[in-house]
């Protein structure tokens, strides 16, 4: 039924006229024909088709103007742009009533609702909401430059209504138009054009005109020469006084005519003064041109339109890939608690980033930049598209040329497609920032599982004068890499002994660990982090000469981790993480030095002890401090960062103690800024990576210095035990969860470093050691430094004590696992050893036997029959040593079949034995694993159990001591 008529709204009938322009605006009917699309039903605006000629087999609806777009008004649709969608506001027009709503009229003759259900009453019709909804999917699509998939668009929009009944009436009234589309599809395909692209329907409507203005050209032509024909008629006529004006007056309008063309849409003519024929030859030439150049432009046009939406498509799907991987990481990631991560956040390995962890991320990495890839192609196939279509119009550019209206519309279509295709990228690179976010999302959770202060032990060779004894030993080297202990081998230089200590860090390398096998299994994941915005900070610690310059700077044949870390920078910052067009980076370098607790710019040209003075300044949005007038250089190779850093090494401060010849007595710190600009977003954000390679951390004592010298160690300690109390109290306040004061401004070191330092910063710290006896108690006061740092690391995880329960619970059942296999294991190798022991001797005892009848088998036969018995023994009868050979024989055949069986059982055991084998070798696997999980799982219990000692020490000491802790105190107590 339909909805009655609205106040103002005029009847029906009138004349369907062809146009819907001109039709709208009148007063008149409009038509619409229903007819089935690719089975999706649909109802579209029939403009041209002649309906006279379907007869009865079609539904001809036809509409008042006035009612339609006051419907179309009420829907919100804007009824200049929106005649496409007009059957939305025909439909709702006619929609019926669903239950359990009732219609009713009030006293002013006004429609209302009444749902007799819920006794709600509305002035809408119930399923208004429901076509408001479908206007604003198919609105959405078409401004998407998407084909409008009707049948989707209203599953959508059914499925955004709240009411079941609404639903089933519109699935009621679907099922309707279905019906009445099957039947009448079959008519109506004569008539109703195929869908077509927007370019199609603009190469149409290129045609059309083309075709219009050829008719045209003939119809002017034709009446140019029947003109000519009239005045050479007149001219010609012997005897006749030619009638001047009449003559005059038909040359004017013959002139007319010509200069005059088509001007209603027609092509012009060349100027009268070209004659007739001229005017028309350039007229088809042109033409024929134009037709030639729209055609090629118009193919041109589609052929970038398919390669965009099959781009799109391409970059959508590989989104979808993206996305699947990320869940699937994340999946991986919440399963966390016995794989990459441990209770209480601890690292779940000693080494670096597992391979199988940083696979998906870097398979994601992959993905973001082949979708990147894809996208700035989108990006160059739209600048080519808008670079053709503005040689197009230069071409066209003649405003009064009869062709320009429809080059003009195929440019407008074809601009309207490229908006798409930007559109497209966009949505495309807005896909990619949340991927690229989550990644560096999993990628920090993975980081933080194995803790964000990370201390690893290097020792470095015994070299010439330190002799062959080392003081250093490395229990469980295979296994794990992770402990360290310093051994007393005889009384020291001061005539103190020492007892044995034990150390565990994330990782220690020994003597034998290559620059290469540090560097990846430290330094390499941070390189990353620093780019996903998160600021570095790698410290080496240690006495004078015990391989800090080695292990960050290293010679130049076996670059320390600055320089990989370096290298490894750019050519993330150039690959994978680069999203060319979207991400970008740029990097600068500073490099100074913190000597006596005085800044000294490294990178400052000719630079002089009595350069600049430096300070640290906080900034004034309080997001970190800097260096007012510190160099920054840009840099955008490894290779100019390493010429910088030759640069800056030579200034540096180095003096001579009795330690070693060229002992470094300052900090040097060596910072490189990472600025992430998102290009498209006009959005960047930074980070910093640094490295510092520490002055001597030996006691004044034993250097023997005094004057200068002494002045430079006493500030040494004090900057490098202020460097402790930070990394201590960052630690304490994450234990707390609370907000606590963190004495960043003790030094300058700590100072500058303090944007670095606790949050989400990676820190890292290398402690190097020498293994020689002579520096024994140096590298065990650089060990307590670093334990220092590394316990409150693991402080700051807080286990609880059901995490605690749990893991002494697991760690049990780890060990029975453990134990119950190892017997299961040794009893049956033992069994099978045995029975395959018996076997192999009875095959062993077989094939002798039978080697030595084979031998006397032989033997016989090489005798001759016929040799005559010796002498002393009767002669044999020939029976007996018949019976004898046969019984040979025959032994022969048997003992044949036996060994044959007895190989056959050999092979078997063999196997037997191989796949025994093959099963002790998986079950001594499984049983290091489970070993290693128990010793990962006591390791942690003894950590908690230190830790609820150590708490339960300072709760005892809290109310006694609340004064200053004395600085200094850090590295040597
Ligand atoms: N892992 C190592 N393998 C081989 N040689 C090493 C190693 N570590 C250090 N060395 C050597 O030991 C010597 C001292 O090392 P390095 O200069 O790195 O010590 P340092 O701690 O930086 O001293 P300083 O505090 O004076 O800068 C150098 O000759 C260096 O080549």
């Amino acid at each position: 039924m339909s909805r009655p008529p609205t106040p103002g709204g005029g009847g029906g009938g009138g004349d369907r006229g062809g146009d819907l322009n001109s039709t709208l605006h009148h007063g008149s009917t409009i038509k619409f024909l229903k007819f089935s699309r690719n089975g999706t039903p649909a109802v579209t605006l029939d403009r041209n088709a002649d309906l006279s000629q379907l007869g009865d087999d079609y539904e001809e609806v036809d509409y008042n103007v006035e009612d339609i777009l006051r419907m179309a008004e009420h829907l919100g649709m804007d009824t200049d742009k929106d005649e496409d969608f007009l059957w939305i506001a025909a439909e709702a027009y006619d929609a019926e009533v669903p239950e359990p709503w009732k219609e009713f009229f009030d006293d002013s003759g006004e429609v209302y609702f009444h749902n007799t259900r819920t006794g709600d009453v509305s002035r809408d019709h119930p399923l208004d909401h429901y076509y408001r909804i479908l206007y604003g999917i198919v609105r959405q699509m078409a401004d998407k430059g998407l084909e409008v998939n009707i049948e989707a668009a209203r599953k959508d929009a059914a499925m955004a209504l709240p009411d079941q009944n609404m639903q089933e009436a519109i699935e009621e009234s679907k099922e309707k138009i279905q019906q009445m589309a099957a039947h009448n599809s079959s008519a109506f395909a004569k008539y109703v054009p195929q869908p077509k692209s927007d370019l199609e329907y603009v190469v149409h409507d290129l045609q059309m005109a083309l075709k219009r203005a050829e008719q045209e050209r003939l119809e002017h032509e034709r009446r140019v020469s029947e003109l000519s024909a009239k005045v050479m008629t007149i001219q010609n006529k012997e005897g006749t006084p030619v009638n001047q004006d009449i003559l005059n007056s038909l040359q004017a309008r013959l002139s007319r005519i010509e200069s005059a063309g088509f001007q209603n849409g027609g092509p012009a003519v060349g100027s009268s003064s070209e004659g007739g024929g001229g005017g028309d030859a350039a007229v088809s030439d042109r033409l024929a041109r134009l037709e030639r150049e729209s055609s090629e432009a118009a193919k041109e046009a589609l052929r970038a339109h398919r390669e965009r939406a099959e781009a799109q498509a391409e970059a959508s799907q590989r989104i979808e890939t993206l996305e699947r991987e990320k869940a699937e990481l994340e999946r991986r990631l919440g399963q966390g608690g016995g794989g990459a991560t441990r209770a209480g956040g601890q690292p779940a390995s000693s080494g670096g980033m597992s391979k199988a962890s940083m696979k998906p991320l870097l398979d994601i990495q992959k993905k973001v930049r082949d979708l990147s890839s894809c996208v700035s192609t989108a990006k160059d196939e739209v600048a080519r598209q808008t670079r053709n279509f503005g040689s197009a119009l230069s071409v066209h550019s003649c405003s009064d040329d009869p062709m320009a209206w429809a080059i003009q519309s195929l440019v407008k279509k074809l601009r309207s497609v490229s908006s798409a295709a930007k559109s497209a990228i966009e949505e495309a690179e807005n896909k990619i920032g949340p991927v690229m976010a989550e990644r560096r999302r999993l990628f920090n959770e993975l980081l933080r599982a194995k803790g964000n202060i990370r201390v690893f032990c290097r020792v470095r060779p015994l070299n010439s004068q330190e002799g062959r004894i080392s003081c250093v030993e490395f229990p469980n080297e295979d296994r794990a890499n992770r402990q360290v202990a310093l051994v007393p081998q005889e009384r020291q230089q001061n005539g103190r002994s020492m007892s044995r200590k034990d150390f565990e860090f994330d990782r220690v390398f020994n003597e034998t660990s290559s620059q290469t096998t540090v560097y990846e299994e430290s330094v390499k994941p941070l390189v990353q982090s620093a780019l996903d915005g998160f600021n570095v900070c790698v410290f080496a610690y240690g006495q004078t000469g015990s391989g800090k310059t080695h292990t960050m700077e290293g010679p130049e044949n076996d670059r320390g981790v600055t320089f990989r870390a370096i290298k490894e920078l750019f050519t993330l910052a150039n690959g994978e993480c680069a999203v060319p067009g979207v991400v970008e980076y740029t990097f600068n370098l500073s490099m100074l030095e913190i000597y006596n607790e005085q800044i000294k710019d490294l990178l400052e040209e000719k630079s002089t002890v009595a350069s600049k003075k430096l300070d640290i300044k906080m900034r004034e949005d309080g997001t970190g401090v800097y260096v007012p007038n510190l160099t920054e250089k840009p840099v955008s190779t490894a290779e100019e960062v390493l010429q910088l850093l030759y640069m800056g090494s030579k200034n540096r401060s180095v003096g001579v103690t009795m330690m070693n010849e060229h002992s470094s007595r300052s900090h040097l710190v060596m910072m490189i800024s990472c600025v992430n600009h998102n290009v498209s977003k006009q959005t960047s954000f930074t980070s910093k990576i640094s490295f510092i390679d520490l002055a001597g951390s030996e006691r004044v004592s034993k250097s023997c210095v005094e004057g200068e010298r002494l002045k430079e160690a006493s500030y040494i300690n004090k900057s490098l035990s202020a460097l402790g109390d930070v990394i201590a109290s960052l630690a304490s306040a994450q234990t707390r969860s609370t907000a606590s004061h963190i004495p960043f401004r003790n030094s300058k070191l700590t100072y500058l470093l303090s944007d670095s330092l606790g949050n989400e910063c990676k820190t890292m710290l290398f402690v190097n050691i020498s293994p020689s006896v002579l520096h024994a108690h140096e590298s065990l006061c650089s060990l307590m430094f670093a334990f220092r740092a590394r316990n409150v690391n693991l402080s700051s995880s807080g286990a609880s004590l059901s995490n605690m329960k749990k893991l002494r619970e697991v760690a049990e059942l780890a060990k029975k696992e453990q134990q119950r296999l190892g017997n299961e294991m040794s009893t049956k190798s033992e069994s099978f050893g045995k029975e395959k022991d018996a076997l192999m001797l009875k095959i062993a005892a077989l094939q002798k036997d039978v080697a030595g009848k084979n031998l006397t088998i032989q033997d016989l036969k090489s005798k001759p029959s016929f040799q005559p018995p010796p002498p002393s023994c009767p002669p044999p009868s020939a029976k007996p040593m018949r019976q004898h050979n046969a019984k040979v024989e025959s032994d022969t055949k048997d003992l044949g079949q036996e060994l044959i069986a007895l190989r056959e059982m050999n092979k078997n055991l063999t196997d037997r034995v191989r796949t025994l084998r093959e099963e002790k070798a998986k079950m001594q696997k499984d049983m290091m694993k489970k070993e290693e999980q128990y010793r990962e799982m006591s390791e942690k219990y003894r950590r908690v159990s230190s830790l609820q000692r150590a708490n339960a020490a300072i709760n005892k000491l809290r109310p006694k001591s609340r004064s200053k802790s004395r600085p200094g105190t850090a590295a040597g107590s």
